[in-house]
């Protein structure tokens, strides 16, 4: 892994009045694939969204390869980091092949068509996201499942050396979900990409990552090797439960004792 390609230091967002960020830290190097976990609320996507330049910042800096990121706007950012969102925006009348075509424009001089190598892209992103199938398809008309999909090959079409992807599988099935790990693994061993993924899937996340980041209450509080950062005393200092991970044989679980512990946002169980 070469030095950090995107860094986001002692992050501070405030929205409304509110601090939603008090001092986050993320960062991301060509090869490296980063789960950032925590509880719902922890300010997660709000850290992706201030890594993809889409949010501004109070306080702290985010460089991506050294560059400040406010002063990457438009095509530049869109061709510097492929950003998947949460909730998708789900436009009428536009079909999965269109949406991944505008996926595309970052490499599309303005008013220009697209050339072969922008349709191989799109092709092929839409091969590697699983959704070549129903091409022809109006986004309005897709399952959650098969729309999120096709959000990741509109990330895939921007073919930038960073993808940030919010809880990607939220909507996925096991075998998609396992799919798209596969493919995330994929760009980073052999596509050298940098992957950041929301994701809240503790198991998922210990199989997939080279680096977990733990997110709690708008600040980091660790960052590791899976085996490292998720103990069982981190799991019930910041989620609350008692559980351990199980990371042997290259299978992943977590086991939770689910009856156990307290409602949400009460105190760890003993
Ligand atoms: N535009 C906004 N206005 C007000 N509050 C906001 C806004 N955006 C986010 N927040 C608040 O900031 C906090 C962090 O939100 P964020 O979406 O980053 O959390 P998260 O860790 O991604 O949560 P989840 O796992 O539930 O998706 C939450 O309390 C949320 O309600």
């Amino acid at each position: 892994m070469s030095a950090p390609f995107l860094e986001a230091r002692d992050v501070r967002v405030t929205i409304g009045g509110t601090p939603i960020l008090h001092g986050a830290d993320l960062s991301a190097s060509a090869g490296e694939l980063v789960a950032v976990v925590g509880p719902n609320g922890a300010g997660k996507s709000t850290l992706a969204r201030a890594a993809a330049g889409l949010q501004s910042i109070a306080g702290g800096t985010v460089t991506w390869n050294g560059e400040d990121v406010k002063r990457l706007r438009g095509r530049a950012l869109a061709r510097t980091r492929a950003f998947v969102p949460q909730r998708a925006r789900v436009p009428d009348g536009v079909t999965v092949l269109e949406a991944v075509r505008i996926g595309r424009s970052p490499h599309v001089r303005p008013l220009q068509r697209l050339v072969a190598a922008d349709h191989e892209a799109v092709d092929r992103a839409m091969e590697r996201a699983g959704v070549a199938a129903f091409a022809g398809r109006q986004l309005a008309t897709l399952s959650g499942g098969e729309l999120q999909r096709v959000q990741i090959a509109v990330g895939l079409a921007q073919e930038t050396p960073v993808l940030i992807a919010d809880e990607p599988t939220s909507a996925l099935d096991l075998g998609a979900t396992a799919g798209l790990a596969r493919l995330l693994r994929d760009l980073v061993e052999h596509h050298g990409m940098a992957v950041v993924l929301v994701v809240h899937d503790l198991a998922l996340a210990a199989a997939v990552a080279d680096t977990v980041v733990v997110v709690s209450e708008g600040r980091t509080v660790a960052t590791g090797p899976p085996a490292d950062v998720l103990t069982s005393e981190r799991l019930a200092e910041v989620w609350h439960v008692d559980a351990a991970l199980d990371a042997t044989g290259g299978r992943t679980a977590l086991h939770v004792d689910w009856l156990c512990g307290t409602s949400p946002g009460g105190s760890p169980p003993h």
